[in-house]
């Protein structure tokens, strides 16, 4: 029962175009990891530890400045941009208490808001370059889906034109999960309580201490432990519904580590939630018709309305 790790090099950022063989192998080699649970490593993918480190690192410097300054960059829910900004303790699961960790999402890369440039300019270039890269690195996953499921190589990409602006919700994740006192826990907390993601799909880099679990099909969670130099891709909530359940966007979470020592290490993450433009229309492919065609706006207010609140959110052909 463990999550395979795949060899993405032939596809890997900074490489030549791969020949149809080696894109063929690879997307036979991730469907079939997804079979049995929606997450794969991959590796050899031309984003190395030492960039993901160094985003962790500067991040830190962020997330130690004082509250009423992270405060000046909050997410502002009721925004075109409802996602970007700072978000102290946030819950990822409703029934539970919230989240032992802070959070800061870039979405659009065109609009300064909720940047703490004056503050943190090193931050900001640093998280602009790592939302580029990661970019770069889902544009080649889609086309290898695409081609694994049978569709057209450009299938995902004409619904994700306009990721890094304000019409569509992909978001560069850094998360700060701070030291734990095992005795001020409250029940059912969690670093990262148990949930899925809402996109297309995730890309997930942990650091050291890794610590996320993972939901099998059998229903047991099982570890998904830090293995260098590896990105954890997830297929996400959209992505299920838009391939009619044939992917499957898994349960994951961070539980409060067991062992003491483990308790007095902060733990980092970095996230990449890839997501279709607003506007883009799913509906099933490979010609099932399991789900009626939905917009992903619509699929995002429908399902998480809590975060999307306004009535409208810019869209355009
Ligand atoms: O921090 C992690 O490893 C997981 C975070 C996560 O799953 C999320 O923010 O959606
Ligand atoms: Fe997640």
């Amino acid at each position: 029962m463990n999550i395979e790790v795949v060899d993405f090099g032939a596809a890997g950022l900074g490489k030549p175009e791969p020949s149809a063989t080696e894109m063929e192998q690879i997307s036979r080699e991730i469907i079939r990891a997804f079979r049995d649970i929606g997450f794969v490593y991959l590796k050899n993918t031309g984003i190395e530890d030492q960039t993901v480190f160094r985003v962790m690192d500067i991040s830190k410097n962020f997330f130690q400045l004082p509250k009423d300054i992270k405060q000046q960059y909050a997410r502002i829910l009721d925004c075109e941009i409802p996602s970007q900004g700072w978000i102290e303790l946030e819950s990822l699961n409703s029934t539970n208490s919230e989240d032992l960790k802070e959070v800061f999402n870039l979405t659009s890369l065109s609009e300064s808001h909720n940047w703490p440039v004056d503050h943190d300019p090193e931050f900001t270039r640093s998280m602009e370059s790592f939302f580029k890269a990661c970019w770069q690195l889902s544009v080649r996953v889609m086309k290898i889906i695409a081609l694994g499921l049978g569709l057209e190589s450009d299938f995902f990409m004409s619904k994700h034109k306009k990721i890094g602006s304000n019409q569509n919700p992909t978001t560069l994740r850094t998360a700060y999960y701070p030291q734990i006192q095992r005795s001020s826990v409250k029940e059912n907390q969690m670093r990262c309580g148990e949930h899925s993601d809402y996109g297309t799909f995730t890309l997930l880099f942990q650091d050291k201490n890794g610590g996320l679990e993972v939901m099998h099909k059998s229903g047991q969670f099982i570890a998904a432990p830090y293995i260098p130099n590896t990105v954890l891709l997830n297929i996400a909530d959209t992505l299920q519904r838009w391939s009619a359940d044939t992917l499957i966007s898994t349960k994951h979470r961070v539980p409060i580590p067991q062992a003491d020592d483990m308790l007095n290490k902060p733990r980092r993450s970095v996230a990449f939630f890839v997501h279709p433009d607003h506007n883009a229309s799913l509906e099933c492919f490979g010609g099932l018709d399991k789900y009626s065609p939905i917009t992903s706006l619509q699929f995002l207010k429908k399902n998480y309305g809590n975060l999307f609140i306004r009535d409208s959110y810019p869209t355009s052909d």
